[in-house]
C-alpha cells in the first residue's frame, strides 16, 4: 500500500508527563528511544482545555533538549502562536485549518520562519483542506480522537482516512510525513503504519508506563512487522 520514504518516527505526547518534572520526563523519553517531542498546545477556546505555551518550549531548549519538537497548536487564531514558538525554538508547527482565517498564510509564516509545516485534520474534518496546499506541507497530522484531551480511544475509521492521505501524498510526489494522534499504542500501531502512517503520537501508552524504553520498544517492535508493500 505504502512504502514509507522516511523511517518510522515515535512521538511522545508531554501531555501525559509528569509537569512538575517536565525536563528530565523529556531527557528520559529520548534516552528511551523517542525520536520527536509531541507538543500539545490547547487553549480552552479552540479545544476545551488549556494546557502550555511557548515559553515551556523555550524553557526544554534552554535546559538542553535539541530533539525535534513538534508544537501541535490547538489554538485560534494561530498566527501569533506560531511566531511565539518559532522564537521558542519549534521545529515542525501543525495547525488545525479551521482555527485559521488564512490558511496558505499561516503555513508560509512557519516556513519563513524556518520550521517545518503542517496540517491537521480532526476525526470529521474533511480531507478537502489538502487540495491546495499539498505542494507546501511538510506533514499532515490525522487526529484519531477529538482533540483536547489525552487517554481516549483511537477511532477506527481514521485508518481509511490514512490510507486516502497516503495515496495523496504518493500523488504529490512529496516527500510529506503522515503524522498519526490520538489512542496509538503497542496493539494498534502496526495497523496505523500499514495504513500509512510514519509517524506516531503516543502520550498516555508511553507516559503511563513505568519503563518508557520497554514501551517504545514494544513499539518499534511492531513497526518492525508491518507489511507496507
Ligand atoms: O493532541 C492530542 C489530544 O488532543 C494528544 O497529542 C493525544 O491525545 C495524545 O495522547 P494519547 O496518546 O494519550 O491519546
Ligand atoms: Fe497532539
Amino acid at each position: 500500500m505504502n512504502s514509507p520514504a522516511r523511517p518510522y518516527l515515535i512521538a511522545p505526547s508531554i501531555l501525559s508527563a509528569d509537569f512538575a518534572r517536565l525536563g528530565e520526563e523529556v531527557e528520559k523519553v529520548i534516552e528511551s528511544g523517542a525520536d520527536v517531542i509531541h507538543f500539545d498546545v490547547m487553549d480552552n477556546h479552540y479545544v476545551p482545555n488549556l494546557t502550555f505555551g511557548s515559553m515551556i518550549c523555550k524553557a526544554l531548549r534552554d535546559y538542553g533538549v535539541e530533539a525535534p519538537i513538534d508544537v501541535h497548536l490547538m489554538v485560534s487564531p494561530v498566527d501569533s502562536m506560531i511566531e511565539q514558538f518559532l522564537e521558542a525554538g519549534a521545529s515542525i508547527i501543525t495547525f488545525h485549518p479551521e482555527a485559521s482565517h488564512h490558511v496558505d498564510r499561516s503555513l508560509q509564516l512557519i516556513k519563513d520562519g524556518g520550521a517545518e509545516c503542517g496540517l491537521v485534520l480532526n476525526p470529521a474534518t474533511s480531507l478537502h483542506h489538502l487540495d491546495c496546499v499539498m505542494d507546501k506541507v511538510d506533514q499532515i497530522l490525522l487526529m484519531s480522537v477529538n482533540p483536547g484531551f489525552g487517554g481516549q480511544s483511537f477511532i477506527d475509521n481514521t485508518l481509511d482516512k490514512i490510507r486516502q492521505v497516503r495515496q495523496r501524498i504518493i500523488t504529490s510526489g512529496r516527500d510529506i510525513r503522515l503524522e498519526v494522534d490520538g489512542g496509538v499504542k503497542a496493539s494498534n500501531i502496526r495497523a496505523i503504519a500499514e495504513a500509512g502512517a510514519d509517524m506516531f503520537v503516543a502520550g498516555s501508552a508511553i507516559f503511563n508506563q513505568k519503563d518508557y524504553k520497554a514501551a517504545i520498544d514494544e513499539m518499534r517492535a511492531e513497526l518492525a512487522l508491518a507489511n507496507n508493500s
